[in-house]
């Protein structure tokens, strides 16, 4: 055999899979952290006195723009739930979230990545982000976080995200979404894209696989 063969051989060995890998992006709020839960707690502690949203009648993705409806003051008083310290910390777990996220990534042929969006007033909510998920995941998944303000700029196959419409620079962006389940996105329209209701059962998987054949 010629050393050029030999390279050649070892490089198929080492690079050549045609099984091209599958990457997927989860988003953080509402998909892995719960975001709505923790913030409806938090503002009737601290406003015991004040109207409130109950979950079920949710129907904005912003929370800020449906309480600015219910007095003038009070997209402030909800603005400062979430800028406070410790918010993005002590999120609780969307239930079986991070158990669905460690499978997933020890599936064959799939890359996972978490894809979040920081505040715009970011002084806790990035090193708590950082932190929820070395808590939550472990030190190894610090390096599989990326965090920006435009999701479209980050390359992947998927997103499992639960914002109704995503928007940035790059249209179309190179995943597809897919919808998870929130209050305020049960009625909008899918646009053909898939649902995700919940990581307690098997749906997630069946759905990583389907991509899998489709890319
Ligand atoms: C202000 C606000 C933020 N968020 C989340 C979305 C973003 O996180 P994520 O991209 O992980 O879903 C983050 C910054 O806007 O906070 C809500 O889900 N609802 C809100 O009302
Ligand atoms: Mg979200």
């Amino acid at each position: 055999m010629s050393t050029r063969t030999r390279k050649s051989t070892h490089a198929h060995r080492t690079f050549g899979s045609s099984q091209k890998r599958l990457r997927v992006l989860v988003d953080m709020d509402q998909v892995l952290c719960d975001f709505e839960g923790s913030f409806l707690v938090k503002y009737r502690e601290k406003y015991p006195e004040e109207p409130f949203i109950p979950l079920e009648e949710r129907n904005t993705f912003y929370i800020a723009d449906q309480y600015a409806k219910l007095e003038p003051d009070m997209q402030d008083k909800a603005r400062d739930i979430w800028n406070a310290e410790g918010f993005f910390l002590n999120l609780p777990e969307i239930k079986g979230g991070c158990q669905a996220l460690t499978e997933m990534s020890q599936m064959e042929d799939v890359d996972v990545f978490i894809c979040t969006s920081p505040l715009t007033f970011y002084k806790y909510c990035l090193q708590e982000k950082f932190k929820w998920v070395e808590d939550h995941l472990g030190p190894d998944w610090i390096s599989r976080l990326v965090i920006t303000k435009d999701k479209t700029m980050v390359h992947g196959d998927v997103l499992i995200d639960d914002k109704p419409r995503i928007r940035g620079v790059r249209d179309p962006p190179s995943w597809k979404q897919v919808l998870f389940t929130a209050p305020y996105n049960q009625k909008v329209d899918l646009r053909g894209r898939q649902r995700l209701n919940t990581w307690t059962d098997d749906c997630w998987r069946d759905i990583i696989e389907d991509f899998k054949k489709r890319i």
